[in-house]
């Protein structure tokens, strides 16, 4: 039939929830605060929808990872499927792998054979919970079992009472615990009214739910046939109706055939679900079964602790897979390789804007001892952190990508913050790479592409290589350069003759073969600008008003690495000779911390930050690092202050 063919003479809408005239739907206005109760069923509808089933070993494997996260209910197997299923949860109790707090449940058909030899797996458990499950909604009563309905509630009661007979004797004989969890299964397809009449009966042949030993009833969504709004209702409208709910337990199995199942689960507790049951990594039948990482990581970012650690996620991921012999599509929630990961440039853009202000946000907060760290990212929902990532993937470069990104892979490979003009032009460059190639970027190639084009390298790289070079003093030495003048706007021309003459020597290579070059000028700049014009036949003008602007930024030790420059004290020189800038930082930074009380006597760090803003035509120094030793600050007998050059970053 063509795929456009009138498909309401097809299939059916799903039907209203019988609620009472009038009544308001309590779930749309709640809320979830607090964590369900999990239950993994990743050793049971997990495996029984395996191309290959796991093996005992492999289940053990990963039965031993379920407790490790955190479960304290999981469902070990179907002991009635055959032998190796029996024998994997008489391992478990025989072997004592299930920790006390732990309760192992096993799931069986209504047919009395398979309950007896399922009860029997569990000889000596501490606590078992029985999984009793047949399917009630019409389809399955007519065409399955060919059952009315009251035939179907004697099928179900003839079962309970037999599950009830048999713990009762296994209680007496070991002590055991037991909880029946009765599964109406394909639940959400089932006639509500029809559903809370079977679930009365059951409570009644059980006849000892109590406060503290609840009836479990597993409401599930066999097949997901209608929106989440729908099983919300459903969920309801049997919490509202079923006898004894202080002593009745819902347990809500969302499967994903509409690929909502994480939506009908969330909205299924907040319609009255105390638990949830589901597998890592949404594995199951068909589309699978809800998602237990999702859930629980959605509440986590909701500051709502699931009790689940998930804090190692990659490595979580990889068992599971393994066990599984499954992959995750790189998209996938939370799970998948490329969820951190943002190539968009806009994207890139105000993650680094993002996380350079949270940076700044929670310094203020360990400063002042005031506020939350709370996590306020763009784009991120989540601190890959706390899941066991980095941020290094955080920001990738193809050719989607804008200046913003290209410029954090720099700032986090080579620590250097560019100035946003240079971030517009060195952008180009890799873009110009990446439209040419048609693929990404990656950060190796493009810390790579930085080194060429600014010749960051003690090897040729240009065809320029300034391989040694002195400067000698023409003029009688003194720091003259001190008498230029530098109004607050920073933007005062230089008087040329407040400067020392000097004389630039030096080698440079030209396309492999050394030259020797020599100029001469006020300052270091102009002398080796005169060296290439003169002997190079090179021109270049770099304006009149080139200045030097050197920032010194004091940490305070034992405060946290200052980005915002608030637990910090700054220094600023200016000056159209480099000397003189990184001078007058120097001792601008130490005026500042003269008599500053936060500061400890010893070992100061000067840490050079470059203006990023100025619009000005400035020339821009290296990084580089001073420590100013024996106790300089504070001694006035060392009148002589040892600062000494540390290596350049
Ligand atoms: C929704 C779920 O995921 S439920 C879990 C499903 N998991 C599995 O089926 C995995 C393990 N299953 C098995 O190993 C086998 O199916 C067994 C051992 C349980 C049963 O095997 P068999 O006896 O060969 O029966 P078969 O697999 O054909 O099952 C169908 C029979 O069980 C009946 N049946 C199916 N479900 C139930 C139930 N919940 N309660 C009672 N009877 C049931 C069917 O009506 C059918 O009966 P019929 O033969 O009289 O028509
Ligand atoms: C038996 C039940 C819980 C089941 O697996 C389902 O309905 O999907």
């Amino acid at each position: 039939m063509p795929m456009l063919s009138d498909p309401s003479s097809k299939y059916l809408p799903y039907p209203s929830v019988p609620f009472a005239e009038g009544y308001t739907r309590q779930w749309p206005n709640k809320r979830t605060t607090t964590s369900p109760i999990w239950l993994s069923t990743d050793l049971r509808d997990g495996n029984q929808a395996l191309v290959n089933p796991m093996s005992n070993t492999t289940k053990l494997e990963l039965f031993r990872l379920l407790v490790k996260i955190g479960f304290k209910q999981i469902e070990v197997a179907y002991p009635a499927a055959g032998e190796t299923e029996f024998q994997f949860v008489r391992d478990l109790i025989e072997n004592d792998e299930v920790p006390d707090d732990v309760a192992i449940q096993i799931i069986t058909p209504a047919r009395p054979d398979l309950i007896t030899k399922s009860i029997a797996s569990l000889a000596g458990v501490k606590h078992g919970i029985i999984h009793l499950y047949n399917a009630v909604s019409p389809v399955f009563r007519e065409v399955v079992f060919r059952n009315t309905k009251e035939q179907t509630i004697d099928l179900t009661i003839n079962a309970v009472k037999l599950v009830k007979k048999l713990t009762e004797e296994e209680t007496a004989r070991s002590g055991a615990r037991f909880t029946l969890n009765y599964c109406l299964e394909t639940f959400s397809q089932t006639e509500p009214e029809f559903a809370v009449n079977l679930g009365n009966r059951v409570l009644a042949e059980w006849g000892k739910a109590s406060p503290d030993a609840k009836v479990y009833f597993n409401l599930a969504a066999t097949v997901e046939c209608a929106p989440s709004n729908h099983y919300a209702d459903m969920v309801e409208y049997f919490s509202n109706n079923i006898n004894q709910r202080g002593s009745v337990l819902l347990s809500i199995h969302p499967h994903n055939d509409r690929g909502t199942g994480v939506a009908a689960t969330e909205l299924a507790l907040l319609a009255g679900g105390d638990r949830v049951e589901g597998c890592l990594l949404g594995n199951g039948e068909r589309t699978g079964n809800v998602d237990l990482i999702t859930l629980a990581l959605n509440l986590y970012s909701q500051g709502v602790s699931p009790g689940l650690d998930f804090s190692n996620l990659p490595e979580i991921v990889q068992v599971v897979c393994r066990c599984n012999e499954s992959a995750v599509p790189v998209r996938y929630p939370y799970a998948g390789t490329l969820v951190f990961s943002a190539f968009a440039g806009t994207h890139q853009d105000a993650i680094k804007k993002g996380l350079d202000a949270q940076a700044a946000r929670w310094e203020k907060v360990d400063i002042t001892g005031e506020g939350k760290k709370y996590w306020a990212m763009p784009y991120i929902p989540i601190d890959p952190k706390d899941i066991g990532y980095g941020y290094e993937n955080l920001i990738r470069v193809s050719s989607q990508s804008g200046k913003a990104g290209t410029a954090y892979v720099i700032k986090q490979t080579l620590q250097l913050d560019l100035p946003r003009r240079m971030q517009v032009s060195f952008y180009g460059v890799v873009q110009n790479e990446c439209e040419k190639s048609g693929k990404e970027m990656s950060t190796a190639l493009i810390t790579n592409a930085f080194k060429q084009k600014y010749c960051l390298s003690s090897k040729p790289i240009g065809r320029l290589h300034l391989q040694s070079f002195d400067i000698v003093p023409l003029s009688p030495s003194s720091v003259t350069s001190s008498l230029e003048s530098f109004e607050s706007d920073g933007t005062s021309t230089p008087p040329e003759q407040g400067r020392d003459l000097i004389r630039f020597e030096g080698h440079i290579s030209v396309d492999g073969r050394t030259r020797k070059i020599m100029g001469d000028g006020k300052g270091v700049h102009l002398a080796l600008l005169d060296a290439l014009r003169g002997d190079l036949d090179l021109e270049v003008d770099i304006g009149d008003s080139t200045k030097t602007v050197t920032y010194l930024e004091v940490n305070l030790p034992g405060s946290p690495t200052s980005k915002s420059g608030a637990g910090s004290v700054w220094g600023v020189g200016v000056s159209s000779d480099p000397t003189t800038s990184q001078c007058r930082a120097i001792i601008s930074g130490i005026n500042g911390l003269v008599g500053d009380k936060r500061f400890p006597r010893a070992k100061v760090v000067f840490t050079p930050r470059r203006d990023q803003s100025a619009q000005r035509s400035e020339s821009w120094l290296r990084d580089f690092t001073f420590r100013a030793g024996h106790n300089v600050l504070h001694t006035p007998e060392h009148e002589r202050s040892e600062l000494i050059a540390a290596s350049p970053i």
